[in-house]
């Protein structure tokens, strides 16, 4: 309260110097300028200025003012502190960052200073995007991941990027070349990405740095210091080298040490707790570049949401650490068929023994989040519940562990799960169980999570609390006895403690007589009733007040005790977390593949690519529950020849629109990444040489943001795709060259299919409305013709989604435009310019098109009319033999064909 009038006693003349507090907090808000300043003042955190209508604004909170500053007022807004989080949540995914200001002495001991002290006060912590650990912050299927990126070596020096989800502890850390970056950013998919200042600026990365947008940020270039680095990390591990944990390159160790050392600076006091720092090795995953994942929508729909895309699809998971992995697998496929195979071996084991999967299933769900409450308790942002969601957690991964013994002869992974969580401390479980009461609050500081029995001056120090307060019912039932007053009551408040209250007219009997007044003594009147205490009221009150201090600090140090035994097992802990998650995906998978009829798909170092039946997961799944139509199998089979160098196959696909030519394309580009996430595929049989780099190119949108238009953004992507995709690659190319003129396109696409062919030697299926490509197969012997059926009914076009070897004969557009709903007369004008079109013949089309009216003039005919003859002038001009002419002669030729017009 003091504080308050200090703000708002501030100099209200104009000018002169702020008041302390204004001072103070000018001073913190100097110190994190980029942040927005929550400064804390009794139950609110309070902004000013600049800050405060900011807020304001993004929270739809009252803006008021609050005193004067150099003659001005200060504008001020609030958020009460019991619901910062949801505050915090809104600015953060507005691209805000908030600087926590907490008081950080007791407000008596700023009053021992002097009458005008402030409060200290100090940032504890920058919350930002990359950094929140709060579970009403975060979405519980989704990694929340803070990244890192250095350079060293100068301009062409080695990059790496290091990232870590600090909610769970992970860490890990790779190498990467400017041409990737992109790509390995986007497949880590953070929520913020830090960078040495200078290298933000590096005029070679702004269009990496465009296109991240304010996901990346600059920070002071020492952060990625690289000849300390290796020290700053191994003194956090508390290890002599990190040789230990990895033989990492010196741009690697930048990166996490930088990364390290943000960390530190949005914590402030508190250590990140992080795990081991994993390296992951260049080639171990599948390069999906960024245009790709988007496109393909792997883990999230064009729209940016979870439904709609292959993850939501596939997600059977049933917890949150679960659901967190397979999205970390979905986003990044293996490459390597060892790998794979081993997580298909899980999937094809619990698929096998259908009752240990659902055993395990059964356990999980529901389990709390034992990752993400380990990191809270690690930071010092912990509460009871957290012990509590550990206690949970650890029984879970006790009993899942047993459910496990009883299996025999487990897979590689599913053994290694186990062995994981018999690792598990039994007696940190055991600890937290017998402390730990059943009805758990969300602070600390309101008491009572202690189990009654598990400490016993506990147990005296509640009785004696207790006790008071059933003497001081007791009490009050002397006091109504002794004055008469039945409505005598005993009640208590913050202010005045335990007190007396009785009706103003029944006074009387506690302030009438001198007698009276010894013993009950005068506290407070209100409106209409009295307040008085006694000698025995106030003794009483000390003691309860005593008791029940002594218990909360039983119970804090009992807190603070179980908070280092969680600590010391943190390692264990995250292990366990990450066998459950391994558990739960595996079992989701295998659970996925027996409802959807899914099957293990061969993945080897071949060149192979042959599924049949293969079917698109996302669209079979939207047809099944809206029009009820059965999804169309397809074979693809774009198979390299066995032990040659000679490359793969591509298939061009022609087909009317609507055909389902985007559609096969896809799901075959998601049948790869399916089977090589370890996953079990939408076909009837697969065989799949491991995919090393996957490339498609379907749909184009404008990048306006970027200054590119459509046609600008597709060959820039086709660019990517030719220059890079190998061997190895597996390629989905879809209509280009649409964005241009007819002759420009087909041109395009013509000599793009022939370097894919020729030049990159990859799997490629390549989809195009240019029927005239299809002659391309008599001189590329790796190149097949496939087309989508369809059936003619009635003029109209019934689409049978089927694939199958040939080429299409036609294009069906303007049905398909008739079916959308196109006006009649547009489709009938259609036709005839169609008709007009396919007589004039292929080589004049351009000319003809060139020469038709304009559609606005046509178009007032209801029906078109009968192609004209050519005017009679027309053919008078043809039959002059212009060489034969005298000047003359031509002169009256002219007149003549002028007055036939
Ligand atoms: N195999 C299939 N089985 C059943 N329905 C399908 C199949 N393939 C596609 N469809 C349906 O047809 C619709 C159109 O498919 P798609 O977008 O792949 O056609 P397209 O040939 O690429 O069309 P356009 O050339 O106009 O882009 C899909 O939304 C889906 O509902």
């Amino acid at each position: 309260m003091a504080e308050n009038a200090a703000i708002s006693a501030t100099d209200t003349s104009g000018g002169g110097a702020p008041t302390p507090m204004m001072a103070q907090y000018i001073e913190i808000k100097a110190a994190n300028a980029d942040s927005l300043l929550f400064y804390r003042m009794g139950d609110f955190y309070e902004l000013f200025f600049e800050d405060a209508a900011v807020a304001a604004r993004a929270l739809g909170i009252a803006l008021t003012k609050r005193g004067k500053h150099l003659g001005q007022d200060i504008p001020m807004a609030g958020v009460p502190v019991v619901s910062a989080d949801e505050y915090l949540a809104k600015l953060i995914s507005l691209g805000h960052r908030v600087a926590v200001c907490e008081q950080v002495e007791d407000p008596a001991e700023a009053k021992k200073r002097g009458g005008k002290s402030v409060v200290r006060r100090d940032v504890v912590r920058l919350v930002t995007p990359g950094t929140i650990t709060e579970e009403a912050l975060l979405e519980p299927g989704r990694p929340n991941h803070v990244a890192a990126m250095a350079r060293l070596g100068g301009a062409n020096g080695a990059f790496a990027i290091a990232w870590a989800e600090l909610s769970t502890g992970a860490f890990a850390v790779r190498s990467t070349e400017a041409g990737r970056l992109l790509a390995d950013i986007r497949a880590i998919d953070p929520a913020e990405l830090v960078v040495g200042d200078a290298l933000f600026h590096d005029e070679a990365l702004k269009p990496v740095f465009a296109s991240l947008g304010r996901l990346a940020r600059p920070e002071p270039a020492s952060l990625f210091d690289g000849a300390t680095a290796e020290g700053r990390l191994a003194r956090f591990f508390d290890v002599a080298t990190m040789g230990g944990f990895g033989d990492f390159a010196r741009a690697e160790l930048a990166a996490a040490a930088g990364l390290l050392a943000y960390l530190a600076r949005t914590q402030v006091a508190a250590r990140p707790p992080l795990g081991r720092l994993a390296r992951v090795e260049t080639g171990e995953t599948m390069l999906i570049d960024p245009a790709t994942r988007a496109s393909l929508e792997l883990t999230r729909s064009v729209a940016g949401r979870r439904e709609g895309s292959l993850l939501g699809a596939v997600d059977r998971t049933v917890t949150g650490a679960g659901s967190r992995l397979l999205a970390a697998r979905i986003a990044n496929p293996l490459a390597k068929a060892a790998a794979i195979a081993r997580r298909h071996d899980a999937v094809s084991f619990l698929l096998a023994e259908r009752r240990l999967g659902d055993a395990l299933r059964a356990g999980l769900k529901g389990l709390p989040d034992g990752e993400r409450a380990l990191s809270r308790v690690a930071l010092g942002r912990g509460g009871p519940r957290d012990l509590g969601a550990l206690r949970t957690f650890l029984e879970g991964a006790r009993e899942t562990a047993a459910v496990l013994a009883g299996a025999e002869a487990l897979t590689h992974e599913l053994g290694e799960a186990a062995g994981q969580l018999r690792a598990l401390p039994g007696d940190l479980e055991a600890e937290l169980s017998r402390t730990l009461g059943d009805d758990l609050p969300l602070q600390k500081r309101d008491g009572g999570f202690v189990a009654a029995g598990a400490i016993p001056d506990l147990d005296e120090a509640r009785s004696l609390r207790d006790e008071s307060r059933r003497v001081i019912m007791e009490l009050q039932a002397t006091y109504a006895a002794e004055t008469g007053i039945r409505s005598l009551k005993i009640k208590h408040n913050n202010v005045l403690g335990y007190f007396i209250e009785v009706a103003e007219a029944q006074a009387g009997a506690l302030n009438g007589t001198e007698e009276a007044r010894r013993r009950f003594f005068h506290r407070q009147t209100m409106a209409n009733c009295m307040r008085f205490s006694t000698g025995e009221l106030a003794d009483l009150e000390s003691r309860i007040a005593a008791a029940a201090a002594t218990a909360l600090k039983l119970e804090l140090d009992a807190f603070e005790r179980l908070v280092v035994l969680v600590c010391e097992a943190a390692a264990p802990i995250r292990d366990a977390a990450q066998a459950l998650a391994v558990l739960d995906v595996s079992a989701a998978l295998a659970d996925l593949a027996s409802a959807e009829n899914w099957t293990r798909p061969l993945v080897d170092d071949s060149l192979a690519f042959r599924i049949e039946g293969g079917r698109h997961p996302v669209v079979e799944a939207a047809l099944k529950s809206g029009s009820g139509d059965p999804f169309v199998p397809n074979d693809c089979d774009l198979s390299g020849e066995a032990g040659s160098h000679r490359g793969g196959a591509i298939w061009l696909v022609t087909g009317p629109n609507m055909g389902g030519k985007s559609t096969f394309l896809r799901q075959n580009a998601l049948i790869a990444v399916l089977a090589q996430a370890g996953s079990f595929v939408p076909a009837a049989t697969a065989h799949l040489g491991t995919v090393d780099r996957l490339f498609s190119r379907v749909g184009a949108s404008d990048d306006l943001a970027e200054g590119r238009s459509t046609f600008m953004v597709e060959m820039v992507e086709t660019a990517a795709i030719l220059n890079q995709a190998g061997p190895r690659s597996l390629v989905i190319l879809d209509e280009i060259g649409r964005g241009t003129s007819t002759y420009d396109g087909l041109s395009i696409a013509f000599a793009a299919v022939e370097h894919l062919h020729e030049v990159n030697r990859c799997r490629a299926l390549f989809a195009t409305h240019f029927h005239e490509m299809t002659a391309l197969s008599a001189r590329l012997d790796r190149l097949s013709n496939a087309t989508m059926r369809v059936k003619e009914w009635q003029g109209d076009v019934v689409f049978l989604h089927e694939v199958r070897p040939g080429t299409a004969d036609r294009s069906y557009g303007i049905q398909v435009a008739k079916l959308a709903g196109l006006p009649p007369r547009v489709v009938t004008r259609a036709r005839d310019v169609l008709r007009q079109l396919e007589r004039s013949g292929e080589g004049r089309r351009a000319a003809f098109v060139d020469d038709l009216p304009l559609f606005s003039a046509a178009a007032s005919r209801q029906e078109p009319a009968a192609p004209a003859e050519p005017p009679a002038a027309v053919e008078a001009l043809k039959s002059l033999d212009l060489d034969a002419l005298s000047p003359r002669e031509a002169l009256d030729a002219l007149y003549r064909l002028k007055a036939m017009t």
